[in-house]
């Protein structure tokens, strides 16, 4: 704990996911699955690590951005950066110069971000457990000391957050015990990204069928027939009584998307997820009222950039389900205030974990939502999606469509060197070799 940060590297490393089309969606139709990853080198024998999800392209000026921030790390030691926690946040996210660049949101939200999961990483494998764990051991006064409440106080005070974290510490035995027994319910999108064929699509939902999953995510908005004949497929492949969700990814309009969805409702989604701009809050309730009757609830997070919209976004009533993002949020201490504001709202929270290294970190924060905040499973589960975790030091682990809760120390984000190595951009094997095709 009384680790000093001595060096702070970041690397851009990515994957060239576009060849096969894996990640791909209507408006993002070639990612190549990337981050800004960090390193945090210490005094002693501690390191942490952490990340940003990019989809390649840019990586380089988030890059930029986590070295800017870098000088507001480096020299500090651990115990005082948890002691004062909300205060670190702060001066990571506010510094007076740098915040003209957000403020909390855009390309220094993502650095902020990659930044801090490797604080909370170096402070878990410090404390020796898995972050999930950290979080469920604190006390209420400390997780709420982590939060910056600045900007939600008039939809969640600290008193109203100490209250909700009080209360559920009745029954946090026994459902930590039925976590580490049962894990917490998943759904996968990797079945069904918009750039797969049919064929391919069917293969995959009838292979995880087999292997458990029961809730399948469906790409949709780049054509309407095209949807339809999908969504057709999917639904008889996976049959009635199995879930799907199906997902935009803020292609369309607000009228657009109520009447394109109103095509699709015969199929029965839970949710259409992302239906417009991600910051189009009242167009977001519009839509959800236009939808309710269907019984299609609206989903959206994985751009929605701070807990102040979050906090309209629920105010407005303009979600069902809210989508936090290890990476898109303000790490660990924005996602504590967006999972407390959801419980006061009574929305549930199915997190966004699209992407290299998302669901490492996800599953973190889900587990910890279960066991001291939502206490529900109902309308609940996150997301999962089948790539890239070999490049992982402590990769997920998935039984019966359900995440294992990790038992390594830390925040599960450390990459391989080798896998590093072989990805950092543009100079690692994979890129050169690459480039000279
Ligand atoms: C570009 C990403 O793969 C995106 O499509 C992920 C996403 O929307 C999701 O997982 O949901
Ligand atoms: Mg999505």
């Amino acid at each position: 704990m009384l680790s000093v940060i001595r060096d702070l590297t970041v690397k851009d490393v990515r994957f060239p996911t576009s060849v096969e089309q894996l990640g791909s969606d209507a408006m993002h139709t070639d990612p190549d699955y990337s981050a800004a990853y960090v390193v945090l080198e210490t005094d002693c024998n501690l390191r942490g690590f952490g990340l940003t999800f990019t989809l390649g392209k840019g990586t380089e000026i988030v890059v930029c951005a986590v070295k800017a921030l870098a000088g507001l790390v480096v020299g500090k030691c651990l115990r005082e950066i948890v002691s004062d926690f909300r205060g670190f946040y702060r001066l990571l996210s506010s510094d007076s110069q740098m915040r003209w660049l957000g403020p909390e949101k855009g390309v220094i939200h993502l650095a902020t971000a990659a930044v801090l999961n490797a604080v909370w990483d170096l402070w878990a494998r410090a404390e020796g457990k898995p972050l999930w764990k950290l979080l469920v051991d604190m006390d209420p006064k400390q997780i709420v000391s982590c939060i910056d409440f600045r900007y939600i106080t008039d939809a969640l005070t600290e008193e109203e957050a100490l209250e909700i974290l009080v209360k559920a510490q009745e029954g946090k035995q026994q459902r930590e015990h039925q976590m580490l027994m049962e894990g917490y319910p998943a759904y996968t999108t990797s079945c069904a990204w918009i750039g797969y064929s049919d064929q391919l699509l069917q293969q995959l939902c009838t292979d995880a069928l087999r292997s458990g999953w029961t809730k399948f995510k469906v790409k949709v908005g780049a054509d309407l027939e095209d949807d339809v004949r999908r969504c057709r497929l999917i639904r008889e492949t996976i049959g009635p009584n199995n879930t799907m969700m199906i997902d935009a990814n803020q292609r369309w309009d607000v009228a657009e998307a109520i009447e394109w969805v109103s095509r699709l409702a015969e199929f029965k989604p839970l949710w259409i997820e992302e239906p417009t701009s991600p910051d189009d809050i009242l167009g977001h309730a519009t839509i959800s009222k236009a939808l309710a009757p269907y019984g299609i609830g609206v989903a959206t997070g994985e751009q929605c950039h701070n807990r102040v919209m979050f906090k309209q976004f629920l105010q407005a009533a303009a979600l069902q389900f809210v989508q936090i993002d290890a990476c898109r949020l303000g790490s660990v201490n924005e996602n504590l205030a967006v999972l407390l504001m959801a419980h006061k709202f009574k929305v549930p929270v199915c997190p966004h974990a699209g992407g290299v290294g998302l669901c490492e970190l996800m599953q973190h924060l889900i587990l910890f939502d279960y066991i001291c905040v939502s206490v529900s499973l109902s309308n609940r589960m996150c997301e999962f999606v089948d790539h890239l975790h070999e490049h992982f030091t402590s990769p997920v682990v998935i039984q019966n469509a359900c995440y294992m809760p990790p038992k390594d120390p830390g925040y599960s984000c450390e990459m391989f060197e080798s896998s590093v190595r072989r990805h950092q951009f543009p100079d690692g094997d994979v890129w050169r070799l690459d480039m000279k095709k």
